[in-house]
């Protein structure tokens, strides 16, 4: 039996006593150890705000499709649209059900913004830099547990190739391929991911017991979960948590969501820490190599 998704609040760590700061770091170290998960709750970021940009990236997603296909950019769909039933999980060749957008930090490739709605851009980005500077907190926060200087993660991801995913999940389609759900299983590539709370449920993760459950979380709480480069450098110390998205009960509900991916700089180096070094770990790489390879197992690429 896994132990439960550890809820934790960030306002303990970013104002409590050296004692609640520490107790945060152990929690979540421990947490994203045995369940992949931790429900954030007091995180700081504007409430009113995260609920407009919702209504904003709704809006978006109901334009016209050729309207949204016109910020297609480049094949590897690392910034603006890509469209419904293209990514699949890797190594499952149905496609997900699911169309998003991109964005990430102009100075690694420059972003694209739709025309309308006229509020997306300046809405957006923000969200992108309250989430970037809310994962980089949970980062440092990890520093303590895995006995690094406070600065490790900052230098490797501080400025990173970080992705901010606008996703809208429609009405299940009735030709939908009937082996294709919203989105198959999968670990995501970055170091960990932050999703505010979806506008529906759906989202469930693989216990290390090897049971899919349910996350429930407060409305308007954080979810963080390890990806695949965390789990990389701890030598699967804190493994990649495993989730997916379920279809919906009445397959014309639909859902949108917000994962936050954060990645390391492009030349970061993803080198084993040394105390978990046991000849079993991967090979040094480059946060840019990890990810080439990752993109084209799933169709980005
Ligand atoms: O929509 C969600 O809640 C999760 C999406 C997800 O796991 C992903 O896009 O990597
Ligand atoms: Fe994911």
């Amino acid at each position: 039996m896994t132990s439960p998704v550890a809820e934790l609040k960030l306002s303990d760590y970013l104002l409590g006593t050296e004692e609640k700061r520490k107790a945060f770091a152990d929690d979540l170290y421990t947490s994203l150890r045995e369940t992949g998960f931790v429900v954030l709750t007091d995180h700081g970021i504007n409430l009113s705000r995260l609920h407009e940009a919702y209504d904003i990236i709704a809006d978006f997603f109901a334009l016209p499709e050729e309207e949204k296909r016109d910020y297609m950019i480049g094949m590897d769909g690392q910034r603006g649209f890509t469209p419904f039933g293209r990514e699949h999980a890797k190594g499952v060749e149905a496609a997900d059900l699911k169309e998003f957008w991109h964005v990430g930090r102009d100075e690694i490739k420059p972003n694209v913004w739709p025309e309308r709605p006229a509020a997306f851009r300046a809405e957006v980005g923000w969200l992108y830099d309250a989430l970037d500077e809310t994962g980089l907190l949970l980062l440092q926060a990890l520093t303590g547990p895995l006995d690094l200087p406070e600065e490790y993660f900052d230098e490797m991801a501080g400025g990173g190739n970080s992705i901010l995913r606008l996703l809208h999940y429609p009405a299940i389609p009735e030709d939908a391929d009937p082996a294709s759900i919203r989105a198959a299983a999968h670990e995501d590539i970055n170091l960990i991911t932050l999703l505010v709370s979806a506008s529906a449920s759906g989202l469930e993760l693989l216990g290390r017991d090897g049971e899919w459950r349910a996350i429930e979380a407060p409305a308007d709480a954080i979810i963080a979960d390890a990806g695949d480069m965390l789990a990389r450098i701890t030598n699967n110390h804190i493994p990649a948590t495993t989730h997916r998205v379920v279809n919906p009960d009445n397959s014309r509900d639909v859902r949108y969501s917000m994962p936050f991916f954060l990645h390391p700089r492009p030349d970061a180096m993803l080198s084993c820490l040394p105390q978990f070094r046991d000849g079993s770990e991967d090979p040094d790489i480059t946060g840019q190599g990890f990810l080439e390879q990752r993109l084209r197992e799933i169709g980005l690429s």
